[in-house]
């Protein structure tokens, strides 16, 4: 399987995030990566830079102006006599308006966002753009014949809505991995979010369809992030009723209810009968990670990879969360390693 991974995501870094009311340094720091790339590195897996993309490939499932605003945000800070991290102070709320697209640059943040967990640097866009470019890479890999492919992307990407950012993500790099697929005549495509946090950005792009099937695994959003999305009464709609399944699980959830809970969603899986899938991996899920509740532990990760790999579908990994920094690594090598001796 090959690894694709880009160093311009160290331009994302020096932010601070408010986290349970305090503000803190980012638990989403660019040493993550650097441990995922060395264990994938000495677990023998090729490591690939990203192709170059269009920027219109970003527009497949986020809005034009969302994307300005995402490219542009940074100089407006600094024309604003800004400096250092971004963070939004305000957010439109129920009872507010949302046609209308304010044009301060503290208005427009609150407006193109809802939380304030994600700072932006003078370097994020780079960044972002480059773990983008990461995730179509790994989907071109598989549309082009590949059983598998792995983006190590940084930062992540699953809670990034059509025109949205928040926990810590800004493109939504499984959703622009899943359209990529569906461009390059895949049918059906099911993604597999099984990062501790609910996929609320995944599940808003394709809330409305039938041909990307959205599954996701996460704590229960009555307690945790992102709280206001990710029950499992949400379904779809329109045309994507009945393509949207949600598991939320309660903190202190361990492995043998995690695989009966995957087993299900297997399963949906194989009814769905797609043509390939995309995982949106996290691996804050970690018994020993620090903003998260569940309790697998390390001799999990390969038998999660192979679970997965056992529905024998084309499949592209997307790296999400996964905080425990010194394990984190492991653990992704291990699903990785768990999908290989498997598929
Ligand atoms: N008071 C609760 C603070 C929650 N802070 C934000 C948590 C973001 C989790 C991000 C992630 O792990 O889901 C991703 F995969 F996107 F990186
Ligand atoms: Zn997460």
């Amino acid at each position: 399987m090959k690894v694709i991974y880009s160093d311009k995501h160290q331009a994302h870094q020096g932010g601070m995030e408010l986290h349970r009311g305090e503000l803190v340094p980012c638990y989403e720091m660019p040493s993550r990566a650097q441990f995922m790339l060395d264990a994938l590195r000495q677990a023998g897996f090729p490591i690939l830079p990203p192709r170059d993309f269009a920027p219109e490939q970003l527009e497949r499932v986020h809005s034009a102006d969302y994307l300005q605003f995402l490219r542009t945000a940074y100089s407006q800070w600094q024309a604003a006599g800004k400096s250092g991290f971004m963070l939004p102070s305000a957010f439109p709320a129920r009872g507010q308006r949302q046609d209308k697209i304010p044009t301060g640059i503290h208005a427009k943040l609150g407006y193109y966002s809802y939380d304030a967990s994600t700072p932006m640097v003078a370097g994020t866009w780079q960044a972002v753009e480059a773990g983008a470019h990461c995730a179509l890479t790994a989907a071109a890999l598989v549309a082009e014949g590949e059983q598998s492919a792995y983006a190590l992307c940084r930062p992540p990407g699953h809670h990034a809505g059509y025109a949205t950012f928040g926990g810590y993500c800004f493109l939504n790099n499984a959703a622009l991995a899943a359209q990529y697929l569906r461009d390059q005549g895949k049918r059906k495509v099911v993604v597999l979010d099984v990062d501790y946090h609910h996929g609320n950005g995944t599940q808003d792009i394709f809330w409305q369809r039938d041909d990307v099937l959205t599954i996701s695994i996460h704590g229960d959003p009555a307690t945790e992030y992102p709280f206001f999305l990710g029950y499992a009464d949400e379904h779809g709609e329109g045309a994507g009723l009945g393509y949207c399944h949600n598991f939320p699980l309660p903190a202190g959830t361990d492995w043998p209810t995690y695989q009966q809970v995957l087993l299900k969603a297997l399963q949906l899986i194989k009814d769905f009968n797609p043509d390939a899938m995309v995982v949106s991996l996290g691996v804050d899920t970690f018994e020993d990670d620090p903003i998260s509740a569940f309790k697998l532990k390390a001799g999990h990760y390969p038998l999660l990879g192979a679970h997965i790999a056992s529905l024998g579908l084309p499949t592209v990994f997307i790296q999400e969360g996964g905080y425990a920094v010194a394990e984190v690594g492991q653990n992704v090598a291990a699903v990785l390693q768990g999908f290989e001796q498997t598929a």
